[in-house]
Parts: C-alpha cells; structure tokens; sequence
C-alpha cells in the first residue's frame, strides 16, 4: 500500500464511513468507521468493500443481523468474485513491484554510472608512508568482471617516478614504527600527504571521502602500548583534515589481511574477480620491507587459521592468506648481518665496541662502508624478531638495535649462501628447527599450507625486477645473473650506475634473496610467476572493497550481485513497457481504471451519447464512505442499464458506498459518462446537495485518476458484459 501510495506521489488518508442503507432498517445502528493512513482509495475503497462484505456475512452468521438481506449476499459466484478480486489484487501488487523495480534499478543503475566516490587509503609501512587516492565508480565491463571502475590518482607524480622511485606514489619516510612519541614527526609523516589528497579531490567531495589509515607489519610488531600512542595520534591528526574519517579506519591490520587486500587488488587488476564464466585467479605474493604476504585460492581443506572464504559476486572463492613475517627485503638484509654478526662475535651484545665492531658482508661492494644499526645481531634480537628502522637502526621497546660498522666484502657464492640463510626459517628462528629446504619450503612454518597455482609476485618483487631493468617475462636466473654483475662492481660505480634512490647498497643480497625466497623458501618455480605492475598494492584491495560496500548500500543489497547485472536499456525498456502494460491490465481489473485507449476495445457496451469531457470531480480528503440513499441523492439520476445493474447489486448488498465530506468541496460530476453504453444511455452519478456518488457496492468501487490537478471519475470497468450477466444470475438466484 505504502509503496503503491509513494509511486503515486499521493499519500491518501481515507476516512472511510460505512453505514447500513436506510433500505435495511434491521442494520441501521451498524456503523463501522476506520482511518486508513496511507493507501490510494481504490485499492482502500476495494479493501473496504471485502471488509463490509465479510463483517456483515459475520454478523448474518451470528444472529445480530436479522435482515432478509443476510440470506442473499453468499453465493458460490460472489465466493468466485472474491477470489477473483484476491487474484487481480494479488496481479496488480506484484506488476506493480516489478514496475518499481525496474524504474530503481534504471534510476539508480545509470546514477552510479556517473557518479564516483573517492577514498583516500594511507599506508603506513615500515619504510615509509605512502597516500592513495582513488575514485570509484560503477562501470559495466565487456567481460562481466566486476562492474567497479577503480582509478588511482598519480597527479604531479610523474616527476618523482623518473628519479629513480620504483612507485609513482607520494610518500613519506620513515614508517611511523620510527615515530613512537614523536609528535612533530608523526605530523611531518602525515600532513604533507594529507594535503596532497585533498589537492586531488575535488573540494566539494572532501566531506564524502573517506579516508583510512592502515598500518602494516612495522607498526605490528611494536609493543601494544607504542603502537596504541601512534594509533591515537595519528587519528587526532586525520581526524582534523576535511575527508570523512573514523577512529576504527586508523589501525593496524594483521598480515592475513593485508594478504587478502593484496589478492583483491590483484585479481582486479587482473579483471578476473566476478567474472562471469569464473575465470581462475592468480595467487599473490605481496613482498614488503618487512613482511611477505602470501595468498592463494585452493580446493583443498587447509588450515583453518589461513583460510579465508570470500564471496564476490556469484563466485566464491576458498582463500589461504598468511604473512610471513620478518622476510620483507629490509629485515631479510637485517637477518643476514644478524648471522654475520653472530658467527663473528657471537650472540651475546657487544656494547663494548660501540659501533666500531666491523663486519664483511659478501653482499655489499668493495669500497663499500658505512653505519648500520643491527636488530637481528643480540639474542634478544633475534627471538623478538624485532624490526629494523627505516632499514637500518633501532629495536623495540626503545631499545637500540646493536650499532655496527659494514664493510663491503663482495663474494657471490657466500652472498647465495647467506641469502638462503636468511630464507631459512631454522637458521634464524628456533620456531622450526632443522629444516631442509630442498625437502621442504623452508621458510614456511610446519602448519602453513604451501603455496599453489600461479603467482602474481609484487611490491618488493617487482621493485627488485625493476632496479636490474628486467621485464617481467625475465627468470630467477636472470634476475641472479644482474645481482651478480651488480655484486662485481665497485661501490662508487655501482650506486652512480642507478638512479638515485633508497637502499641501493641492498640489491646486491636482495637479488639472490628473491631467487632462493621463491626457490628455497616456498617451493615455487619460474613457471609459476609473473611480476605485477608497481600500481598492484593492497590499498586498491582496501578501496575496491570499500566501494563494493557503498555501491551495494546504495543498490540496498549486500554483495555485489545486482552490481553485477548488466543493465541494457535494449532489454530493459520493453521489459519496462511490458510490466506498465500489465500493471494498467491488473488496474482495469481491479478497479475499473484504464485509459481510454484500452478501454474501448473491451468495453463495447459503453458507447457515447453526449460527451462531457469536461467533467471532473474534485476529490476531498479524507473522503468516506457513506450509505447509498435515493433519498438523499437529491438530483434524479439517469437511467442507464450500467447504473441499474449498480443500483441492483447496492441494494442486494444493503449498503452503498459514498464519499463523505464532499458537501464542501463543490463536486462536480459527470452528466454523462465518457464511456457511453451500447444503449445510448450515459452513467449517471449522483449530484446531490449532499454531495453523495454512489458505487457499485458489491463490487469494486469507481477508480479515481488524477487529472489536471482534477480527480476524473470513471464508472467500473469491470462492470462489463460478463461481470453484469453474473450480478444479474446472482439477483437471480436471489429471487428464486
Ligand atoms: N619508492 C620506492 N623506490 C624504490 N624502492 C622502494 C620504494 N618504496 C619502497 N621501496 C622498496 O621496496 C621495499 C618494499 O616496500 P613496500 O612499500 O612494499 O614495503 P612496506 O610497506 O614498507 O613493508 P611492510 O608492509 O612489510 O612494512 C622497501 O623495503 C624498499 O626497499
């Protein structure tokens, strides 16, 4: 009823009066009034009428009712009529959903085409942090992979990408893991890409954008108090920049995770996720500074602490996701002179040296020397994994990592041999010991399930692959082959040999640590890798995630199901017509309302006789229902074999229904109906002073249409030849 009323524009409150005709004296003290709030009348006018029909058969039933009347209201034909009233009900409701349906889905489908929505996604590495910006929207693809059009904004960025950055990105160093109750430095970190965002987007979408800040493997490992100080702070800074932010989109993120925003962001790049026939997905193999993380889909019954099951729409997808910490590029290189260190001095700390004790690192060129602060070089280091700063210094808790001298020693086959080491979950963790990498992907925990399938390898992958100029059809022997010829050179002519940027004096040891990474440490060959591009990162997961959210809330459905139905005006118009078609169909049927185009062809009875287009009613509101008086009706009626039949079934049923409170309202009614009868003979509409109508009152009521601000009144249609030869057998019968 809402609905119907809401389409209409109207909201009808009908007061609604049923009083016993005066024919039915037994009745005369049955009155029944009611308030409907919302509802057009015909549909309350008909609910009504089924109402009266059923109290007073009740009453009949009961004894309270006496009138000769009560004997002839049931009869098998009026049970039909009913049924039938149920049914053209029951049509019209349900064309009438589907016509509002497809008018929502049109509406809002073609609206969220246009329309995008911006999210701003920090992330806050180890190495630094870094603002994303994108803007989605929903856009129907050939492929039917998922109708979200993600674009990531890069303005200005371009420059940056040519000194040398593997990523077109703005970002700031260090990580925020190096900023625990450093205030200035935590806004130093977070303004300035604040500020960039807010340049991208346009000023009118700030306050529609949201902005999260997800911190990532750094920030985990620190203690809950120092990572808390940076949570609070952080949100205390985002929450004073225009986009909308809230204090549960600035935290930490665990590794599974960032394993699973990784693989989304991948499988949508890759245009593969809700595609439709299914399209197998690619693993992700997301490497950080300080973590890998590791995702891949699987039939198979894994883990249950690395399984995930996510539902995109129709397909669903079986994930294992986990994230190895402690083997990102920066801690890996940290592990090696961590084992260098040890081996030479042992694993108790030498403070004694005061970052004078040296150590020959086969990774690092000749002529190479400088500073470096050590995590992995103590035992408590090494059991509490804790994180190197910014690649070089500081452990956890505030406590210094162990501050030593690296001097470049460069000797490729103990650099291979160090790299596996540090791929060797056993030589730096007593968590597995012994393992055997050539028995098993060693840097895998017993109780990890092994990585499956093709792999797309990523972030730190691709920033190796892109520093030694390699394509990404390039092998692993490749990619040792340039870290060797890396490795041979001196320092000096090595780091001019490249662009400048961070961590040069690394990719002498990451190479082979990749290689042997991939290799030795999770068992995954060649053919199973392709390298992605620098724009895959788990920030677009974050966003894609977060737009299916929105753009589904908008649709009312969760999911991304009606995202994904492809929406062809083609289809859809006649599709449109046909439920506006059948909605006029079930309206004819139910009230006796269709325009006049369809009317004359079903209606051949009716037939002009004077036309009186002009006539109209204006409708009052509330307007009630009132009994049907001759007496009353002040102005004699007209004659016509439609009026008689209504006039009959009115007073077989003993009550007439009438509008109330139109005395005031200068009704004016027809003459003569627009649909004249066979006879020559027009409806004729009571005009009284009273201002009473009347209608067939065992039957569907007249079906009032607005028109020109005017409500038109129309006689039922339904009083066809078919619907009059039955009331005229139920009279019929009655008499007999
Ligand atoms: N703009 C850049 N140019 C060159 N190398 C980069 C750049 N950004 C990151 N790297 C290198 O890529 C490595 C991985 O960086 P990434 O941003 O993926 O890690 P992260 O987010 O800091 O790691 P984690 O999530 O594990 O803390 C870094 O250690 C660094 O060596």
């Amino acid at each position: 009823m809402a609905a119907v009323a809401a389409v209409g524009g109207h909201i009808w409150k009908a007061h609604l009066a049923m009083v016993i005709s005066q024919s039915c004296p037994t009745h005369s003290n049955f009155r029944h009034t009611t308030t409907l709030d919302y509802g057009p009348p015909e549909v309350v006018l008909h609910s009504w009428i089924n109402w009266v029909r059923a109290h007073h058969l009740l009453q009949c039933g009961r004894g309270t009712i006496t009138s000769a009347l009560c004997t002839t209201p049931i009869t098998p034909s009026m049970t039909r009529k009913k049924i039938l009233n149920m049914v053209f009900v029951i049509t019209l409701s349900l064309c009438l959903i589907l016509f509002v349906f497809l008018i929502y889905m049109l509406i809002f489908s073609y609206w969220n085409q246009g329309s995008g929505k911006y999210y701003v996604v920090l992330d806050s590495g180890s190495t630094g942090t870094r603002v994303y910006v994108y803007e989605a929207s929903v856009e129907h693809k050939e492929d039917n992979s998922l109708p979200i059009f993600i674009k990531s904004f890069r303005d200005g960025l371009q420059k940056k990408s040519n000194s040398g950055r593997a990523y077109d990105r703005m970002e700031t160093e260090p990580g925020l893991d190096k900023l625990v109750r450093n205030m200035s430095g935590l806004e130093a970190a977070l303004k300035p890409l604040l500020r960039w965002a807010e340049k991208q987007i346009p000023e009118h979408a700030h306050k529609t954008t949201s902005l999260f800040l997800y911190a990532t493997a750094g920030v985990r490992r620190l203690p809950i108090a120092d990572s808390k100080w940076l949570l609070d702070n952080a949100w205390s800074i985002l929450k004073g920049s225009p986009f909308l932010c809230q204090k549960d989109w600035v935290k930490t993120i665990t590794g599974t995770e960032e394993a699973y925003f990784g693989w989304i962001a991948l499988n949508y790049h890759s245009e593969i996720l809700g595609a439709r026939p299914r399209k197998a997905t690619y693993g992700a193999l997301d490497l950080g500074g300080s973590s890998l993380q590791v995702t891949f889909e699987s039939d198979q019954q894994l883990n249950s602490e690395t399984s995930l099951y996510v539902r995109i729409g129709s397909v669903n997808h079986h994930l294992t996701a986990y994230s190895l910490s402690g083997y990102g590029l920066n801690e890996a290189f940290g592990k090696s002179v961590g084992h260098l260190y040890k081996k030479e001095f042992g694993s108790t700390k030498a403070n004694l040296a005061n970052g004078k004790l040296e150590i020959k690192h086969p990774c690092l060129q000749s002529g190479y020397k400088d500073q470096y602060t050590c995590s992995y070089c103590s035992s408590n280091d090494l059991e509490s994994e804790s994180p190197l700063i910014n690649g070089k210094k500081k452990g956890n808790k505030g406590e210094s990592g162990t501050p030593v001298m690296l001097i470049g020693a460069p000797n490729w086959q103990e650099c291979s041999a160090l790299a596996k080491i540090a791929v060797n979950l056993s030589e730096w963790s007593n968590i597995s010991p012994g393992l055997d990498c050539e028995v098993q992907p060693c840097a895998l925990r017993d109780n990890l399930p092994r990585p499956y399938g093709r792999f797309y390898v990523i972030s730190g992958f691709f920033v190796v692959y892109r520093f030694f100029n390699l394509t990404s059809e390039a092998t692993l022997d490749d990619v040792l082959e340039k870290g060797r010829d890396f490795c041979e050179k001196r320092w000096d002519v090595a780091k001019k040999s490249v662009a400048p940027q961070p961590f040069i004096e690394q990719y002498c040891f990451r190479a082979p640590y990749v290689a042997s990474l991939l290799r030795e440490g999770l068992h995954i060959t060649d053919r199973q890798i392709t390298v992605g591009s620098g724009s895959i990162t788990w920030t677009l997961g974050v966003a894609l995630l977060e737009a299916g959210k929105a753009f589904s809330t908008r649709f009312g459905l969760r999911g991304f199901e009606l995202l994904q139905m492809k929406i062809n005006p083609i289809i859809l118009i006649p599709i449109l017509l046909l439920s506006l078609v059948l909605l006029l169909c079930a309206c004819s049927c139910v009230g006796n309302w269709m325009p006049r185009f369809f009317r004359r062809s079903y209606l051949p009875l009716f037939r002009h006789n004077s036309v009186s287009s002009a006539s109209v009613l204006n409708i009052p509101s509330p307007f009630r229902f009132k009994r049907w008086s001759p007496i009353n009706s002040g102005k004699s009626l007209t004659a016509t074999n439609s009026w008689r039949t209504i006039r009959f079934l009115v007073n077989n049923s003993c009550f007439a229904l009438v509008y109330e409170g139109m005395e005031d309202s200068g009704i004016q009614l027809m003459e003569s109906s627009l649909y004249p009868s066979a006879n020559s003979v027009s409806h004729s509409y009571s005009s009284s002073n009273l201002g009473q109508m009347q209608f067939d009152g065992s039957n569907m009521g007249a079906f009032w249409t607005p028109h020109r601000g005017q409500m038109r009144l129309q006689s039922r249609r339904s009083q066809s030849r078919e619907d009059l030869n039955s009331s005229m057998a139920e009279a019929h019968m009655v008499k007999v």
